[in-house]
């Protein structure tokens, strides 16, 4: 995987740049729309590519591995060929979904056992065992084994759960390097920085992720509760440290204006579940604000669901009709907002990346967080 550097912002930490995988281009700064179960939810794949057109999509390890189960993915020939996606995926390593999914889980050194939510069979997931598991979904990029810290947590918690991710991530380089490429493309490895909020341990473990020297490197533990300041905080104290020349993800982020104030402080990859679920529950994103489309409000307004929106839904549909959609528990109601939510998150990157390389991005971040912050 090459990453090439198109240019910097004068005024900010912003980038723009082109990462080069076997399955395609991926412009950055890039939104990741997750597809948590090797779909977006209610978009077609047809959709997604002539309507939204990411470059890459999210898989998930944990969720794909107790259904449909890794030995159907290695039958269809890796998840691409298995959802007809032939564009670049990353999957997550399952870690995170454990912590956040499994009701009793329960971790140690060796790794960590879980009861699955769907039918409640105990499984165990360890750095060696995950990384054989991506390798068989075949995912273009694939994230290190590690313990996303809660928040908030105790300076002790973190410390320790930082060592262990430290030593996991060794376990999973150890690992990968004996198992062979398995579909005929190349995989990439992103390790993840751990810390919580505690500006030394960030230090340390960005040191440590660095030195490992991947083509790509991730920050977790983060966007799971902590205040924006703090996310905003450890994301300046990491990225001052990770390798300029190497795309920086930053897991699990974020809304319109956190994803904006991240591309500000160096970071190229995004991922939220917010445009989709929030789509689920009629909260629609707009570059002058929020809209919830189930406000009573709605009911007689026959104007474009959104004028400046960039996807067929927004001028082929009114307000009014989609809010009757969601009254009425259409499911066109979800598949419509969905579309618009990530048709937007995909405009709000595209003219990020645009406006750093014209060289005002600064001046155009500040004015949209503004324009953003209004409720409709
Ligand atoms: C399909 C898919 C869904 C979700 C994700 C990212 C999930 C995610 C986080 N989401 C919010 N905060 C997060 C932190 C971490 C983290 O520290 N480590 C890992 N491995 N994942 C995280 C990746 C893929």
């Amino acid at each position: 995987m090459k990453f090439d550097l198109v240019t910097k912002d004068p005024l900010s930490k912003a980038r723009a740049g082109t990462l080069t995988t076997d399955h395609g281009v991926i412009q950055t700064p890039i939104f990741m729309p997750v597809g948590t179960m090797g779909t977006v939810k209610g978009v077609h794949q047809r959709e997604l590519k002539d309507d939204i057109n990411p470059d890459i999509i999210l898989g998930n390890t944990y969720h794909l591995y107790l259904r449909p189960q890794t030995e159907i993915l290695e039958k269809a020939g890796g998840l691409h060929k298995f959802m007809n996606w032939d564009r670049p995926i990353l999957t997550d390593s399952g870690g995170y979904q454990v912590y956040s999914l499994s009701a009793n889980r329960k971790i140690k050194e060796e790794g960590v056992k879980f009861k699955s939510h769907i039918d409640g069979s105990y499984h165990f997931f360890s750095p060696e065992s995950v990384m054989e598991i991506q390798r068989t979904i075949g995912a273009d990029i694939i994230m290190a084994f590690d313990e996303c810290t809660p928040y908030p947590c105790d300076y002790r918690y973190a410390k320790r759960s930082m060592h262990m991710t430290h030593r996991w991530l060794d376990r999973c380089i150890t690992h990968l390097d004996k198992l062979p490429f398995k579909y005929g493309y190349s995989q990439a490895f992103f390790p993840i920085v751990q810390g919580s909020t505690y500006t030394d341990l960030r230090q340390q473990s960005a040191e440590y992720i660095a030195n490992a020297g991947a083509v790509g490197n991730a920050i977790g533990g983060l966007s799971v509760g902590e205040p924006a300041e703090e996310m905003y905080a450890m994301t300046e104290v990491v990225t001052a440290i990770l390798p300029e020349d190497k795309p920086r993800y930053l897991m699990g982020v974020g809304t319109p204006i956190n994803i904006l104030e991240n591309i500000a402080l160096g970071i190229d990859m995004f991922d939220c579940v917010m445009p989709t679920r929030n789509a689920r529950n009629g909260m629609l994103f707009t570059a002058n604000g929020s809209i919830n489309i189930k406000n009573k409000k709605w009911e007689d307004d026959f104007s474009p669901i959104d004028e400046m929106g960039i996807t067929f839904v927004d001028t082929e549909y009114t307000k009014a009709y989609l809010r009757h959609l969601f009254a009425s528990n259409e499911y066109l109601g979800k598949q419509i907002a969905t579309i618009h939510n990530l048709g937007f998150y995909m405009w709000l990157v595209r003219e990020a990346r645009e406006h750093i390389i014209a060289g005002d991005f600064y001046a155009w971040k500040e004015k949209m967080v503004k324009q953003m912050s209004q409720r409709l």
